[in-house]
């Protein structure tokens, strides 16, 4: 079969053929519908969401032929919130992206996609060896969306966006040494943010997520949206547009922590 990807032959709307999953009941990414989203004072409850990161002391970038990946090495963890009382890991980043600023988000607000959105995969410590035991487990993995819109620039996005041009094939990798902190990609509000049960947005779409989105979206300068946008694979294709559009709802609710 061919690989899958976002291309008119091998995009979403072909997933289904090798993945079924992707017609199931809890796909993502969802349309968040603002006035539907319930707010839940426990998922505010006593434990609010809470990262506790380890800057890296040096950074792994991955160009994986669908995205740039940051491979994490240090111990990170996510807690609270409706996370329950299990500790999630953090295992990478990566983001997905438009060829314009009108698009490249994979959720959406109220219809409104933003320019690109960065994901940081946890798994479940708590109940699981590794990522990949935990990955197809229904409570395996926790995603935060965090929304790109165009801005100033993120310093801490930098030594992504300064780097990314050179990781020019599918599979490259190279390792920059410099420190990179995950917390400072975060916005500053995290208390705001939607959660529901969900599931990777990519092949092999496993329904193992529960997806945090947080309401405010973090700035990145026209300049760091360009470098995402001259992103290769190795067939030469830019990566841009390399995201899902909404999957059905169905029988899930979606939570709020803000009135
Ligand atoms: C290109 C492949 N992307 C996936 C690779 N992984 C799955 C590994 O399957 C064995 S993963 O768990 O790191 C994630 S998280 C994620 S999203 N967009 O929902 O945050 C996609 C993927
Ligand atoms: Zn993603």
């Amino acid at each position: 079969m061919a690989h899958w990807g976002y291309m008119t032959t091998n995009g979403p709307s072909t997933w289904g053929k090798d993945f079924p999953i992707a017609n199931g009941e809890r796909q993502s990414p969802i349309d968040i519908v603002t006035t539907a989203a319930e707010y839940d004072s426990d998922v505010l409850g006593s434990n609010a969401l809470s990262t506790n990161y380890t800057p890296e002391s040096e950074v792994k970038l991955v160009n994986n032929g669908h995205s740039i990946m940051c491979q994490i090495t240090k111990k990170g963890v996510l807690t609270g919130g409706p996370l329950g009382k299990d500790e999630y890991r953090l295992e990478q980043f990566h983001l997905h992206w438009g060829a314009e600023d009108n698009r490249g988000s994979e959720h959406t607000v109220d219809g409104k996609m933003y320019a690109s959105e960065l994901h940081l995969v946890h798994w479940n410590a708590s109940k699981y060896s590794s990522f990949a035991d935990a990955v197809q487990k229904p409570d395996g993995l926790a995603v935060l969306g965090i929304f790109i819109t165009p801005g100033v620039a993120c310093n801490q996005f930098k030594v992504i966006s300064d780097n990314c041009g050179k990781l020019k094939t599918s599979g490259a990798e190279m390792t920059v040494d410099t420190t990179l902190d995950p917390t400072l990609l975060l916005p500053s509000n995290t208390s705001d943010y939607w959660t529901y049960l969900g599931s990777l947005t990519t092949p092999p779409l496993f329904e193992s997520v529960t997806w945090i989105v947080f309401k405010e979206p973090v700035e990145y300068s026209k300049e760091q949206l360009l470098a995402l946008r001259n992103l290769v694979d190795s067939d030469g294709n830019h990566m841009q547009d390399n995201y899902r559009p909404p999957a059905a709802l169905k029988q899930r609710k979606v939570k709020k922590t803000f009135t």
